[in-house]
């Protein structure tokens, strides 16, 4: 499903925040990349996206090189990858209804499309009353729904989580793990960068571990392996 071959990245600073990382990630799994801060978790995850690209290597998602699609088709990669951030990134001034249909416009998908696939998503993340509040009137935890709600709306095989419990307390953090789960078991491969030791620990995933641009452990069902 995700497959790295001799993947680096050097920043213009100079930094090797990458080093000939070799990478392959099924379908169905949900893997934990863990590691301390500047490991390079989030150049790896922004690589994924095609925020970034790496300075040498391939990067084959679903199939697909997207080392070198052209730009313009970088929003269907989209199709392909939902992603979820710390900070939820709702638009402010639009309903949840509508922070969702948006993530199916841009796909073109047909107004009716929309109305049957937008209520059916905002019911499996327990946000059907929710349809028509805007962003500032829910908690941190409806809004991560919400978030994930509009990054799963299009079927991606694949759904990236940066740091998805970072704003989270821990009881809401569990709630929003159990639903990553469950949209887990239901097919998607789920990637999650994290320094949630208590989360890794109890779920018993698949751990990769970087350090130093390095992948220093790759666990079948691994725990945290850091202190913080
Ligand atoms: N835009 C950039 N330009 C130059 N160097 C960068 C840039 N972004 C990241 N780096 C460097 O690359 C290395 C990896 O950073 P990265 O952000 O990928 O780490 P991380 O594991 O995500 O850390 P954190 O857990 O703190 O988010 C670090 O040394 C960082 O300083």
């Amino acid at each position: 499903m995700i497959v790295l071959k001799n993947v680096s990245k050097r920043y213009k600073s100079d930094v090797m925040a990458l080093s000939n990382i070799n990478l392959k990630i099924d379908k169905g799994e949900f893997v934990f990349l863990v590691g301390p801060s500047g490991a390079g978790k989030s150049t790896l995850v922004k690589m994924l996206l095609k925020e970034i690209e790496p300075t040498q290597g391939r990067i084959i998602i679903d199939n697909q090189n997207i080392t070198n699609i052209h730009r313009r088709k970088v929003p269907y990669l989209r199709r392909k990858i939902g992603v979820v951030f710390q900070d939820f990134r709702l638009l402010p001034n639009n309903t949840v209804y509508e922070n969702v249909a948006f993530a199916m416009e841009i796909v073109e998908a047909t107004p009716k499309e929309i109305r049957r696939n937008v209520p059916t998503i905002l019911s499996l993340v327990g946000l059907s009353k929710k349809a028509k509040s805007y962003p500032e009137q829910l908690s941190g935890g409806e809004q991560q729904r919400v978030s994930i709600a509009r990054a799963i709306i299009n079927n991606p095989p694949v759904l990236i989580a940066d740091e998805p419990t970072g704003n989270l307390d821990p009881e809401t953090s569990w709630e929003i793990m159990r639903l990553l789960r469950q949209i887990n078991r239901r097919g998607t491969t789920v990637v999650m960068a994290t320094h949630a030791k208590d989360i890794v620990d109890m779920m018993q995933q698949r751990v990769i571990a970087l350090e130093n641009g390095l992948i220093v452990r790759d666990e079948k069902r691994g725990g945290y392996g850091y202190e913080d």
